[in-house]
């Protein structure tokens, strides 16, 4: 067996030796071995110093180098083979199928930020060169380009064992924007951290990267991950998880004597709007596959539709007809740890016994550790007098707000907290309706979507994943998309520097052959 229960601190694999923890069976909640000792301080510390010590080294690696560091990791992961998938799918409860699908996408991701580093684009080089004549005052000589913000923390997400952990989107980005990384492992998924964990650290070796590029921490006690964030040689963040834990980890940033960005995915219940039309047109079948998007993955996505919005009538029947028909078909399904599995049946019962709230449908009841998936319904002016139903309930729940007219959807929609996602059902007949309220979701949503759900984000270059408060920490970033790297990145511009003195992105010669930004016009890089 390959996982022993080790963290890694740089080139080091060693057992930590301040207390343990255990991966879980999602299914039966026995505890799966071995046990994983934790980091103490003086492990957090080492970590840091060196992260911070390999910065300097592996920021000044080549494009190609890094981009070849990331692919390695991509092989090494797949390397694994089914020891990775079959841990994944005990600590997690997701099937094969998704397990096999996300390690895809992982290795997508990770190759995705090597074709970034090759592009060069993301340095975002610009030069207005010296105007030594202009009046009334000379120009200086002035460059820019982006270079990354240092030691980057990643917290990994719970519900993505794989593409949003230990070598996920958070990872992916920061190393390949020159940022050495040090991960808290999520104790959802230890094993599958570790295994993880071994592949980057093979690849760091295979391809000469220093010492520090990367470490991979087991907390037994939080003071772990805030201590982590506290840490000095640490200038930012990137967390997906509880909307509790992702606003500590930015309260603790906040308050260091060098404040950083905190880039935490928290929680969004993603409304989905159904205009008239499309009710009219196919009001059931929007129902059904409503239903598949809320169940999928035992609905624990941050996507996942929790909040449907529509003018009642016959088509508003009918979707509810066809909603009620596929929930009373879902089994109950395994949830991703006993704990998330209570939280999600109090968030449900919590709305369940509000008053203005009824039940439309209900999923199959299952065995303990299973989430049952629930469908409720309430009005639009019980709803924005309730903010408590926006909770984020993590599971297969959803509320159907009922209006009366499109004023009352735009007043629900303007009660809303910041989403990652808005969906739209529509047909042509429904456009001016629609229009009427784009500019609303643009200022609260940041993926805006047509006659979809949000659920199964494709991983390219347009995607924003991110969104405003509490949805996201910052939202003028995203965690997925070759965008992502843009958080781990600052601009420094370069006055009347020497050409010799000029990084490689911005020397006359261009000898990376960037596109370039040149006195405010892009420009090719001579053939
Ligand atoms: N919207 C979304 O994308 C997601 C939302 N969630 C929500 O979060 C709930 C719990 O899920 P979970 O994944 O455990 O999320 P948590 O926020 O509890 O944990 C995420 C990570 O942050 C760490 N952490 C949390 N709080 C602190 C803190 N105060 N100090 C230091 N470290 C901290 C955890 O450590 P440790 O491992 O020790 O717990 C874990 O590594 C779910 O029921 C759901 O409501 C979860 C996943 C995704
Ligand atoms: O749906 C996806 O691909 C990503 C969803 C996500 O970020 C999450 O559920 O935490």
């Amino acid at each position: 067996m390959t996982i022993q229960g080790e963290q890694i601190i740089g080139q080091a694999i060693s057992k930590g030796g301040q207390g343990t923890v255990y991966g879980i069976a999602a299914a039966t909640g026995e505890k799966l071995e071995p046990a994983f000792g934790g980091a103490s301080k003086a492990d957090l510390g080492r970590a840091c110093a060196l992260a911070d010590a390999a910065f300097d080294t592996y920021r000044e690696t080549s494009l190609e180098d890094r981009a070849r560091f990331l692919e390695t990791i991509a092989d090494e992961i797949l390397a694994l083979g089914d020891e990775l998938v079959e841990r994944c799918m005990a600590e997690s409860g997701l099937p094969r199928p998704r397990i096999e699908g996300e390690r895809g996408r992982t290795m997508g991701q990770l190759r995705l930020f090597a074709g970034v580093l090759r592009d060069g684009g993301y340095l975002d080089a610009r030069i207005d060169p010296a105007m030594p004549d202009r009046q009334p005052l000379p120009r200086p000589d002035l460059r820019l380009r982006n270079v990354p913000v240092g030691p980057v923390a990643v917290f990994g997400a719970s519900n993505f064992p794989l593409a949003f952990s230990v070598a996920g989107g958070d990872t992916a980005s920061a190393l390949a924007a020159g940022c050495p990384v040090v991960v808290k492992a999520h104790s959802a998924h230890p094993g599958t951290s570790e295994l993880v964990g071994r592949a980057v650290h093979a690849a760091v070796e295979k391809c000469g990267m220093p010492e520090g590029t990367f470490s991979l921490l087991f907390a037994a006690e939080r003071a772990i991950g805030e201590g982590l964030v506290a840490d000095h040689r640490i200038k930012a963040v990137g967390f997906t998880g509880s909307r509790t834990g992702g606003t500590a980890l930015m309260k603790i940033a906040a308050n260091r004597p060098e404040p950083i960005p905190v880039y935490a995915e928290m929680s969004s219940i993603n409304p989905v709007l159904l205009f008239l039309g499309a009710l009219k047109e196919r009001g059931a079948a929007i129902g059904k596959a409503f239903v598949g998007s809320l169940t999928l993955g035992a609905g624990q996505f941050c996507t996942n539709p929790g909040l449907i919005i529509a003018v009642e009538g016959e088509g508003l029947d009918a979707f509810l007809r066809g909603a009620e028909e596929a929930l009373v078909a879902a089994p109950a399904a395994v949830m991703l740890t006993p704990g998330i599995c209570s939280a999600y049946a109090k968030g449900v019962a919590a709305v369940e016994g509000h008053a203005s709230v009824s039940v439309v449908a209900k999923g199959q009841a299952g065995e303990t550790l299973r989430g049952q998936a629930a469908l409720f319904r309430v009005s639009a002016s019980d709803f924005v007098k309730s903010a408590e139903l926006q909770d984020e309930m993590f599971g297969s729940a959803s509320i159907v707000v009922v209006c009366r007219d499109a004023a009352e959807i735009k007043s629900v929609v303007s009660a809303l907290e910041g989403q990652l996602t808005a969906a739209i059902h529509i047909t042509e007949g429904d456009h001016e309706a629609a229009r009427a309220v784009l500019p609303l979701l643009e200022r609260k949503a940041g993926r805006i979507l047509v006659n979809g759900f949000g659920t199964g984000v494709e991983v390219a270059h347009a995607m924003v994943h991110g969104g405003p408060y509490p949805s996201t920490a910052d939202g003028r970033s995203t965690s997925v998309g070759s965008k992502a790297i843009d958080r781990f990145l600052r601009p420094v511009c370069y006055q009347d520097l020497p050409d010799g003195l000029l990084p490689d992105a911005l020397k006359d010669a261009n000898p990376l052959g960037l596109w370039r930004r040149m006195d405010g016009k892009m420009t090719a890089p001579k053939a």
